[in-house]
């Protein structure tokens, strides 16, 4: 019996015992648990105990490598393997293993994180999946069973046949402050994207499911007892006859936990569709026919290794609906013919339309056209899909600043724009939405691209698919970009330095090849219907506006293809130049420059987005740095290195050897300074002046752009740019030595900057040279009293006196 109580908050689930046959009894239970938890336990599955202790033992030594190695497998690797800290949470870490043939791939990521050949390891995961994957298969005809009499032998063979499973190691490492009564999340709340899942969660406990009221229901641990859960996939294809409930891990001890999660999926091409029979007479079916990696592509970032996309579920998902991606598929399981929407998933799919009951009680779909009328349905495909869908629900509007994405922006700008309204309360969204659902994840992109890597899953499902996908729809491969970040650097030359516009340079200069863009993904609004783009071949917006066609230019002028075009002669070819990489023994690497345009102030306001919470891990002992922190920056469209972060600095220095660099355009803005900068032995330095720069701190996907005031010093040092306690304090940024990290608030989440160990050590090389070598530049000033001294680096003091 499931049984829970208002102060309960533990929930005894049925266990089917697999060692004996269902009876009636046991088959209504069963059924009453998928229906209402999607949960249920299984015993006397025939799992040897040993086998989970292999396990245990061969995951602690995976674990307890260090990060450098373990990252060799993390999701920049080939293998995309293993999921560090921070992705999930800062305390869950995995390791994935893929079948069919989970030998070779345990064998894969072994081979790279050990010298020794550890073949038992591999032979232990490959018993292990080969028996979870005998399982599954198990159990789903018995949960087929459950569904109606006689499914098992009605729909298995012509549904299941083809699923695939893999399985993931993830280990929980809790800070040691955590508290039972407290809540700290090791994995946050997710669906899974699974048919079923299989988990083997250890002693420690903290798996939870949560109720229909909104309560977090404990999974108690019992030995030889493993929890299947049901996921997305089979509740879409059972028409909500079974749940996939919101489930997320919680730390209750400071020990580490050791869960493994075999998911059990349909595959890539499968036609999910809720066969008549399951529908029932007298039900509508609840979900329009999707292809199974559609909806795993909705789910998956298009950023790697990006976890954002958990807290959605199946019924977040629907396909787009434009005429060119509605195909008709041939359902080979039921043999009807059904129209389906594709779901192009490509940097500009923004508008999704929410799902809604469609379809006649024969089961046979019909296609909704997305009501224009409701802006409130065209939602982000960014972390904030399902709030808003409920949020509209409330009946609000959207308001009027908030624009519906209509392809000729960078959709990037559009999501900034989208949250900043939210976070200015223009927009009354549920509070801490990106903090919250940043948190959660799992069953996600990591898994499906490191699936992909392993086997010929991958190519095996294109290969079919190409058979009943027209040539039209190929995937989508989004153009190249320079850079995958939210803001690009701009180019020393924009498109307004050519002589000819967008349309122009499209009708004109065939030999630049232009990729054929993707098709756009909504119908126009009224006033952009007589709006008609070359480069799309459709109506929407115009050539000149096209995002997409002015990226690709910038692409072109960026690799000089376009400098025949430029304006101002003595300016061609000088990105080409750049292009060849960066200017010998230069500390400061020009990447792309640009005369500044348009500035951006940051002020001190406090935006909902920095007030996060700011954690940092625990660091074992053999990690602990004491190194200075030494980062990059962008600083005007510069890349500059050795940027040292310098908690006792009171103000930004910036060194003569890197100002020089800057275009003269950029240093013309220099301006006079009476602050005066001496060192330890008091000899001071006239500054050169002072000057507002455009500085931006990128971590991975995530940057903050700010105009900080440097005080120019006309000073050998290894480091070009001292950031003090004013830079932080505006970015704020905290900065850890021990971690050898900085972490700063951004609109999108937290962002990490690692310090550069390399950069660290040539910089110490570097400022012992210029211990060494005299100051050619440093002069003794006598008439200048400072009223401040402050360490900013090991060579320097600074003293301001305005
Ligand atoms: O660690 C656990 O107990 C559950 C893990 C889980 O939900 C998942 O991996 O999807
Ligand atoms: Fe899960």
């Amino acid at each position: 019996m499931v049984s829970s109580s208002c102060y309960e908050t533990t929930l005894n689930l049925p266990s089917v015992d697999l060692s004996k046959p269902l009876n009636p009894s046991s088959i209504s239970s069963l059924s009453e648990a998928c229906h209402q938890w999607g949960f249920f336990n299984i015993i006397n599955h025939g799992i040897p105990k040993s086998l989970y202790e292999d396990i245990r033992s061969f995951s602690n030594h995976v674990f307890d490598l260090s990060s450098k190695t373990k990252l060799k497998l993390g999701p920049s690797s080939s293998l995309k393997t293993y999921t560090p800290h921070f992705i999930a949470s800062p305390y869950f870490e995995s390791l994935r293993v893929s079948g069919p043939d989970f030998h070779s791939s345990a064998q894969d990521s072994i081979d790279v994180i050990f010298h020794e050949n550890h073949h038992e390891f591999s032979d232990i995961l490959e018993e292990y999946g080969n028996k979870m994957t005998e399982l599954s298969k198990k159990i789903m005809k018995i949960v087929l069973m459950i569904l109606g009499d006689g499914f098992d032998s009605r729909f298995y063979d012509s549904h299941f046949n083809n699923c695939h499973g893999y399985l993931r190691i993830n280990r929980y490492s809790p800070p040691t402050y955590v508290k039972e009564k407290e809540t700290t999340e090791g994995l946050g709340m997710h669906t899974d994207m699974s048919c079923i899942t299989i988990v083997y969660q250890d002693e420690i406990g903290g798996l939870q499911v949560k109720s229909k009221d909104g309560r977090w229901m404990d999974i108690v641990p019992s030995e030889g007892t493993l929890v299947v859960n049901i996921g997305d996939l089979l509740q879409a294809w059972s028409n909500d006859k079974f749940i996939s409930s919101e489930h997320r891990v919680v730390l209750k001890k400071p020990v580490n936990r050791l869960s493994i999660a075999f998911f059990w999926c349909f595959e890539d091409e499968k036609l999910i569709v809720a066969p008549n029979e399951v529908v029932g007479n007298e039900n509508t079916r609840l979900y329009e026919p999707f292809v199974c990696s559609d909806y795993l592509r909705f789910r998956e970032s298009n950023e790697e290794g990006k976890f954002e996309k958990v807290g959605f579920t199946v019924k977040d998902f629907v396909a787009h609906n434009t005429k060119n991606c509605l195909l008709s598929i041939k359902n080979p399981s039921e043999g009807d013919t059904y129209p389906v929407q594709r779901y192009l998933s490509r940097p500009a799919d923004l508008c999704i339309n929410k799902l809604a009951p469609s379809g006649d009680a024969k089961g046979k779909a019909k296609t909704i056209d997305e009501d224009l009328s409701k802006p409130f349905k065209e939602v982000l495909k960014y972390p904030f899909i399902r709030r808003i869908v409920e949020f509209s629900s409330l009946g609000h509007r959207m308001p009027e600043n908030a624009k519906i994405y209509d392809g000729t922006g960078d959709p990037e700008d559009q999501v900034g724009r989208f949250v900043g309204i939210g976070n200015q309360g223009e927009w009354p969204m549920p509070r801490g939405i990106p903090a919250k659902i940043r948190t959660s994840a799992v069953g996600t992109a990591n898994d499906r691209n490191q699936r992909f890597s392993h086997g010929n899953n991958r190519r095996r499902s294109e290969h079919k698919f190409a058979a009943i996908v027209p040539e039209r729809h190929a995937p989508y491969v989004p153009p190249q970009r320079p850079h995958q970040e939210f803001h690009r650097p701009k180019a020393i030359l924009t498109l307004d330095s050519l002589s000819s516009n967008p349309h122009e340079i499209l009708a004109t200069e065939h030999q630049l090849n232009l990729p054929q863009p993707a098709p756009l993904v909504r119908v126009p609004s009224k006033e952009n219907l007589n709006r008609y783009c070359d480069y799309h071949n459709e109506k929407g917006h115009s050539t000149n506006d096209c995002f997409h066609l002015k990226r690709q230019l910038e692409i072109a002028l960026e690799s000089g293809k376009l400098n025949h075009l430029v304006k101002d002669v003595r300016q061609r070819g000088k990105v080409g130049q750049r292009s060849n990489g960066p200017q010998k023994a230069k500390v400061i690497n020009m990447v792309q420059c640009h005369p500044p345009d348009r500035k951006r102030k940051t002020t001190m306001t406090d935006e909902e987005w920095m007030n996060v919470p700011i954690i940092f891990p625990p660091v074992p002992a053999r990690d602990l740095s004491e190194e200075a922190l030494v980062v990059e920056a962008e600083v005007e469209g510069y890349l500059v290195r050795r940027i040292h972060i310098d908690e006792g600095a009171s103000i930004e220095i910036m060194f003569e050897q890197c100002f020089n660099m800057l275009h003269p355009s950029i240093r013309s803005k220099l301006v006079e300074t009476q602050t005066t900068v001496s060192g330890f032995s008091r000899e001071q330095v006239k500054p050169l002046g002072k000057i507002e720069l455009d500085v931006c701190f990128r971590g991975a996907r995530r940057c903050r752009r700010t105009i900080t005031k440097f005080t120019v010093i006309p000073a050998p040092s290894p480091y070009n740019i001292i950031l003090g306690r004013p830079g932080l304090k505006q970015l704020r940024a905290i900065p850890s030595t021990i971690h050898g990290m900085m972490k700063f608030p951004t609109p999108w989440g937290v962002a990490t900057i690692v310090s550069q160990t390399p950069v660290v050590f040539e910089c110490r090389r570097e400022g012992k040279k210029q211990i060494v070598e005299p100051r050619e530049n440093v002069k003794m000033q006598d008439n200048v009293s400072p009223t401040e001294q402050v360490l900013i680096n090991p060579a320097f003091g600074i003293a301001g006196s305005e």
